[in-house]
Order: C-alpha cells, then structure tokens, then sequence
C-alpha cells in the first residue's frame, strides 16, 4: 500500500487550535500504514484488541514483533465489559510489566468499546502516550475512533471518566465489516443516520434508496456512507475538540440513548439506544415548535427501515430522568437537549418544560 494509492481515501482531522492533525484512512488492506503511525521512536507497541478478535490481535502482535518491536497482545472483553475501571487497570498492569515509556504506543483493534479503552488507557498512561486505532466495526469507524474522545462507564453512568485523547492515526479496513454481526453492523447504522440529520442529507437519502442494501457490509453504498459519516465528525471535531461549543451537535440522540443503555445493564448495543434517544429528541424538536412534523417522522421511517428500535418500555421514565441529569451536557440541574429545527439545522434545547419531556417520552413509550 503506497499513500498514492487511489483506493485509499484520507480524511484530515484536527490541525486547528494547537491539535495535530491526523488521517482517517478508509479502504482495505491498510496495515501497512501502521508502521508509519506508530513513528519512529517506539520500541514497545502494545495491541488491545477485544476476546472476539484474539486471532487478529495476535496476527498483528507477530507481525510488530517481526518487524523488531517488543510488542505485547492485552485481550480485553468484548463489548461494554471493556469499558471499566477495573479492565483500565488490568491494561495499566500490562504496560507497567513490559516497562513502557513515554516513546512507546498504543494500539487498539476493535469495536467502538475497544477503541474508547485504548485510548484512555492511552491517554493516562505516564499522563499521555500515542495510540493508532484500528476500527473494526461501522461504529467505531464511523464515530468512535474518531475525535478523541475517550473514556469508560461507572456505576452512575455511561462515559463518566475518560479523557480527550487523539489519536496519531485511524485505519478502517473495510474487509474487517465482513465478519460483524448483524445487530452489530445495524447498531453502527445510527451513528450514520445520526451525521445524516445533523449535518448530511444525502446519507438519508442513500439509506432511503434501498435500505436493506444498508444493512449490508456488500451494499452499494457502504463505502460511501462511511466516508460522509467520517467526515461530518472529522469537521466538527476539527473545530470543537473539546466540546465546548459545536461539538455537541454529535450528542444527537445520546441524552436518553445513554440512559436507556444503563438502565439495560449495556445488554443493548449504543446504536440501538441512540435509535430510540434520536426519535426522542425529533419528537422534542417537534413539541416545542422547533422542528416539521414530516421531519420528526422522517426519523422513525428511516431507522426502522434498517431495523433499529424506535420506542422504549413506558415504565421506566423516572429511571431514565434521573439518569439524564448525569449527562456531560447538563449543566448544574439544567437539562440540555440537542435537536433539529430542520434538517442539518442542530440546536441546542435549554431546560425544555417538564411536561414537554413527559410529551416526547409519550411518542417513543411502547
Ligand atoms: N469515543 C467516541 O466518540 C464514541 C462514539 C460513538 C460510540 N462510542 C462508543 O462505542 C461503543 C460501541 O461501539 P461498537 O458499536 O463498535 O460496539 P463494540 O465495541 O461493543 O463491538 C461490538 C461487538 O463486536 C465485536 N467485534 C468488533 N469488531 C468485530 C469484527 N470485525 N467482527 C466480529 N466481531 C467484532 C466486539 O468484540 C463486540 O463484542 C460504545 O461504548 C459507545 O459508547 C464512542
Ligand atoms: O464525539 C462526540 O462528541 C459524540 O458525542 C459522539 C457520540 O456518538 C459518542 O457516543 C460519544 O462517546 C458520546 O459522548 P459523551 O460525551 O456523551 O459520553
Ligand atoms: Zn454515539
């Protein structure tokens, strides 16, 4: 693989605001780059990589290996399981045995939860060493590898510690979506729909061409809607690294998404529970005279279309409030809300009226 090659597509992030910039590089076969990223002065390299990819861990530890680092393999659980204090230590261990320094990297392969812990872990070993993630899902290459946003759960809620971290570099090899499962490549779907209504019309209107043909690693579009995707995130991060503005337009979703997650013990997948938060927040946009009516129900035809859930057990509200007030958007006891007044028109919906929630909860209630 040469960086001429034209299969190869390389979108820039960050570079603005004191940030290095780094690429997204989208296409198959793309290992070859790894070297480049992991840079010269590394002698350790350590791959996380989740239970359900040991065998492409262990490949790419041999292949680090034979290229003369010291490279270790840490298998870390599949899924949310990987997202806790405890497997953050276990990692911490692994580092400190093989005596890793400030010039040594990181590298995470995996899914979106895969990619967050490696980054944190990167991000707090010796208070900050380089990582190159390697996305193994549509969602992680979609979103979470992807600006630097890293982190685990605690018992309270979902992300609540992490940092921002970076990364040198991203590789999303196409041919790693093969093996997904379904639910999995579905849950990544979201996350893309999300970019949709916030910042890209034409992914919808792909989705909408044949939808069945999106649940699919083979569809026509897959490549091109993981490049959009990309790149909405890869501009809004570019200019909002740490969120203190326009990045939480890329929140769409997530302030009831995340609740319903831990108020299901992480059985569901993240794409799912954004699903729900998605038609949650048009349904708000909508009640509080923000957004269209056409608009609001474009949400729910278009991710059922692909099969994600657009409602939620009715009799868990209290729950799912009180939990929302742990959001990273709250501030003190203000909820804040992002949602549409039209399509690729995000805005942020301060303390909406308690019987304006109870409206929306009513349209998304099973
Ligand atoms: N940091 C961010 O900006 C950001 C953005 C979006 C989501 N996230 C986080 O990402 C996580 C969800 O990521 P996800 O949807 O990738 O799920 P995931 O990481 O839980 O992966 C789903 C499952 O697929 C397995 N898997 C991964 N790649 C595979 C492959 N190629 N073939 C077969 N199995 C594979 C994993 O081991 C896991 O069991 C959530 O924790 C979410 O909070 C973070
Ligand atoms: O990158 C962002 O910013 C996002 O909000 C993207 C989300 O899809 C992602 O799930 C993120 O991890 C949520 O962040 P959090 O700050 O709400 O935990
Ligand atoms: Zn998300």
């Amino acid at each position: 693989m040469t960086t001429q090659d034209p299969a190869v597509t390389r979108i820039a992030v960050g570079g603005t605001a004191g940030t290095d910039p780094y690429e997204v590089l989208v296409g198959r076969q793309l290992l070859g780059e790894l070297p480049a990223l992991i840079g010269d002065g590394a002698q350790r390299v350590a791959v996380l990589h989740p239970e359900a990819l040991a065998s492409t861990g262990e490949a790419l530890r041999e292949d680090l290996a034979a290229q003369g680092y010291e490279a270790i393999a840490v298998q870390l659980p599949n899924a949310e399981e990987a997202k806790t204090a405890e497997v953050a230590a276990y990692c911490w261990k692994a580092l400190g045995q093989t005596g890793f320094t400030r010039t040594d990297v990181i590298v995470g392969v995996g899914g979106g939860a895969t990619t967050d812990v490696a980054g944190f872990v990167a991000a707090t070993w010796l208070r900050g060493v380089r990582w190159v993630a390697v996305p193994t899902t549509v969602l992680a290459m979609v979103d979470a590898s992807v600006g630097g946003k890293t982190g685990i759960n605690t018992a309270e809620g979902k992300n609540l510690v992490g940092a921002f971290h970076p990364p040198a570099g991203v590789l999303c090899d196409l041919a790693a979506l093969e093996s997904l499962g379904v639910h999995d490549y579905v849950s990544g779907l979201a996350e893309i729909i999300k970019a949709g209504f916030i910042a890209d019309p034409a992914i919808l209107e792909l989705i909408e061409s044949d939808p069945a043909a999106a649940r699919t690693p083979q569809g026509p579009h897959t490549a091109e809607l993981i490049e959009r995707s990309i790149r909405v995130k890869a501009e809004v991060v570019s200019e909002d690294l740490k969120e203190s503005g326009r990045r939480e337009i890329l929140n769409y979703g997530h302030t009831l998404g995340h609740a319903i997650e831990k108020n299901e013990r992480y059985n569901w997948r993240h794409g799912a529970a954004v699903s729900v938060g998605m038609v949650f927040a048009a349904e708000l946009g909508r009640i509080a005279g923000r957004l269209d009516d056409a608009t609001a129900e474009r949400h729910r035809t278009v991710l059922e279309s692909v099969g994600l859930p657009v409602t939620y057990r009715g009799d868990q509200w209290p729950k799912l409030l009180e939990t929302m007030k742990v959001d990273k958007k709250s501030r003190g006891n203000r909820l804040r809300f992002i949602v549409l007044e039209g399509l690729a028109k995000p805005a942020v919906l301060e303390s909406p009226d308690p019987a304006m929630l109870l409206a929306a909860h009513a349209e998304i209630a099973a």
